[in-house]
């Protein structure tokens, strides 16, 4: 136990919005109330064309949604304390849990919003919403996020033409590649990088705002190579290439709309290629810092994707649901992902999680959000090496596509940050810069 805290006393800080230069405190005190004001909107909006389906119930369901989540935005900007939630999800006990061992530790005082975890706080501020939808009476697959997920989708659909358009020419040709390895490692990364920068388009960064890809992102990808501070990638060919093709791949998702389907596209060629054998999607279980991708998201782009009248968007829409059930793609949605634990924590709160990730040669996790729980959300000195931020998460060899949207990085070169800082003030949150960071090591 000494042991223990002696470890704990020399991590950084918690980030927090306690600290009023940072990205933490702008969150807190501008983008979230923006976020609930947008969802409150939205539910007013919805009870307004609300289908007779649902009936008075479901117009009385709307207004408590609407009630709740602008009390909710009401206690974030007068900084009140944190309550227990009251729904009988099945993660409730664990909320509530957590919520008393924070209380505890502080000194018998409940967390608060401009002075407690960044992280916890954000994470809980979703879980309220949800508890919104999980008190209604016949609204509770309600999807306060659904509208704007399923616009970014629509917004970025020639991008996402062009880029199956792209990845069914890929596909087709890649058997008849005369330097085989040599193109596969060039279009590896290619598709890497796609996914990667596919991280730019969350919902929640822009607070609700649309933040389509608009333009072709490989045709961006020369241009934005100069932005990726830390680019594992050879590694990571290396490494996946001493598995001869029968490796298992996980990637943890992100945001739906054009990120989902670059994700998807990454997914598609290390098959096509050989380079795995099976693909394991995680998502989330419910609606999830705005954008998420939740099993529905995953379902309803496969659908939209079939259903089009474009060539390429089609093909994969059909092929992608036959992976499905052969079973070459498995879909997990497991609750840990929208509880507010760091990953360290995994082995001892998610067991089961846990063993199941080990089961991967290789896992990719999608985004900032994901980075945050990979590296603690603490403050760490941005040269400190990625291996030590995951604190002893080692299920499997593991690799992080994010791009910068908030201010924690590590594994960069002395003087690396400064020289950022000076070519761009914001490159910490702009999603204008970002890391591809790989550690190999396994328990
Ligand atoms: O995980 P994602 O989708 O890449 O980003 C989530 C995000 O927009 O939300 C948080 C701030 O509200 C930040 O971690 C990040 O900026
Ligand atoms: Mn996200």
């Amino acid at each position: 136990m000494a042991a223990e805290s002696e470890v704990q006393k020399k991590l950084p800080a918690s980030l927090s919005a306690k600290f009023q230069d940072s990205f933490a405190y702008l969150t807190i005190k501008d983008r979230m109330p923006v976020i609930l004001t947008k969802v409150v909107d939205f539910v007013h909006r919805k009870k307004n064309n609300l289908g007779p389906e649902f009936g008075e119930d479901g117009a009385e369901d709307l207004k408590n949604i609407a009630g709740h989540i602008s009390k909710l935005r009401y206690e974030i900007q007068t900084d009140k304390p944190v309550v227990p939630l009251e729904d009988d999800r099945s993660d409730t006990i664990i909320w509530n849990q957590i919520l008393e061992k924070l209380t505890n530790e502080n000194g018998n005082e409940p967390p608060k919003w401009f002075s407690s975890a960044w992280l916890y706080l954000e994470c809980y501020m979703y879980r309220r919403i949800q508890e919104s939808v999980e008190l209604c009476k016949v609204m509770q697959d309600f999807d306060v996020f659904e509208e704007s997920k399923n616009n970014a989708f629509y917004s970025s659909e020639l991008a996402i033409q062009t880029l199956l358009t792209n990845l069914l020419v890929t596909v087709d040709n890649i058997e008849k590649e005369s330097d085989k390895k040599l193109s596969e490692n060039l279009l590896f990364q290619q598709f890497l990088q796609v996914s990667l920068w596919g991280n730019k388009c969350d919902l929640s960064i822009s607070a609700g705002m649309d933040n389509a890809q608009t333009s072709c992102i490989l045709d961006q990808l020369q241009f934005l190579k100069d932005n990726i501070l830390i680019n594992d990638s050879s590694q990571i060919w290396n490494y996946i290439n001493t598995k001869k093709g029968g490796s298992r791949i996980d990637i943890v998702l992100d945001n739906a709309g054009f990120e989902l389907v670059t994700d998807l596209c990454l997914a598609e060629f290390l098959l096509s290629a050989g380079l795995a054998k099976s693909i394991h999607f995680h998502g989330k279980a419910m609606p999830w810092f705005v954008s998420d991708v939740t099993s529905t998201d995953f379902s309803w782009t496969l659908k939209n994707l079939s259903a089009t009248n474009n060539l390429a968007m089609s093909k994969f829409g059909r092929l992608w649901q036959d992976r499905i059930e052969d079973k070459s793609w498995v879909l997990h949605f497991d609750t840990f992902w929208t509880l507010p634990f760091d990953f360290a924590k995994m082995k001892s709160e998610a067991v089961e999680l846990y063993k199941e990730l080990a089961k991967a040669d290789l896992i990719i996790f999608k985004g900032d959000l994901n980075y945050r729980k990979l590296v603690g959300d603490l403050n760490w000195n941005t040269t400190e090496t990625f291996e030590t931020s995951l604190r002893g998460f080692h299920p499997a060899p593991l690799v992080t596509l994010r791009a910068l949207k908030s201010d924690v990085v590590v594994g960069l070169k002395e003087g690396q940050g400064e020289e950022t800082k000076e070519k761009d003030q914001s490159w910490m949150v702009n999603g204008n810069w970002a890391v591809i960071s790989f550690c190999d090591k396994t328990i």
